[in-house]
């Protein structure tokens, strides 16, 4: 069961977002966030998070009461901007949570702790985003980083998995022979909505022989109901934006 510990919110004002004028090509969340942004971060809006620790389904904590003191620091290093890329999208930008060096180690180092001497050898980043929290990860547990990417970046022979958009569909890829049949591997992105790009990632490890431990994100926007998309696949989030 999700664990969602809600944060004494800072404002209490949502923003109430109007249908989508246009098709989406991608299905990006549009929902009304809500964190306070520090002044210097945010060019438009307040919002409010929830923060929530381990909120995979055995909802283990990390304090007693359930809220490990790095989670809070690190939702509010997180920029939430409307309507971007597209009007009616909020989009939750981690670019602000890397300039925060402390934010940055805390997320890492409560991914490290989670995973640290768990047998895990993979650990399997999603283009783009992926890539950034997972090869300290990798490191840190003492397992090799393999990249996921989008489609023809790859150079050598690639085994790939596509995915449904609300319009279209899209693809990642890995190399052959990455990865053994027999390995145990987490999934690294920055969020999960839909869950499409996460499950596809796991469809593909998995038809290779690799176990997936858990997928990992550091935030979850539930109301996209990615979660469901997982199945029995664990997934572990930093923060619930809801
Ligand atoms: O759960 P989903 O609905 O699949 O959405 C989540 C994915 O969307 C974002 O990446 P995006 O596809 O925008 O690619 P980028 O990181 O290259 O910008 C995000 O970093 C996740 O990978
Ligand atoms: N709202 C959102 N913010 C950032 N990345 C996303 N990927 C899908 N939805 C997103």
């Amino acid at each position: 069961m999700q664990t969602i510990i809600a944060l004494a919110p800072l404002v209490s004002h949502r923003l109430c977002l109007a249908p989508p004028p246009f098709p989406r090509h991608r299905l990006l969340c549009r929902r009304a966030p809500s964190i306070r942004l520090p002044s210097h971060r945010s060019s438009t809006t307040s919002f409010r998070l929830l923060s929530s620790f381990a909120a995979s389904r055995d909802s283990e904590m990390a304090t007693e009461d359930g809220q490990d003191p790095r989670i809070p620091k690190i939702a509010s290093s997180i920029r939430v901007i409307p309507d971007f890329p597209k009007p009616g999208i909020m989009f939750h930008d981690i670019t602000t949570l890397l300039l925060d060096t402390e934010a940055f180690k805390d997320t890492i180092d409560l991914f490290v702790e989670r995973y640290k001497g768990k047998g895990i050898s993979v650990v399997a980043g999603v283009e783009a985003r992926g890539f950034i929290f997972g090869p300290p990860i990798a490191l840190a547990i003492g397992a090799k980083f393999v990249p996921m990417r989008k489609p023809k970046k790859l150079p050598g022979k690639v085994i790939s998995e596509e995915y449904s958009l609300e319009y279209g569909t899209d693809k990642i890829e890995m190399h052959v022979g990455a990865v053994e049949p027999g390995e145990r591997a987490i999934i690294i992105d920055d969020l999960i909505a839909t869950g499409g790009t996460l499950s596809a990632a796991v469809r593909l490890l998995e038809r290779v022989g690799v176990k997936i431990v858990e997928c990992a994100c550091v935030i979850e926007l539930p109301e996209c109901k990615g979660r469901e998309k997982l199945g029995e696949t664990p997934l572990f989030i930093l923060i619930s934006s809801a």
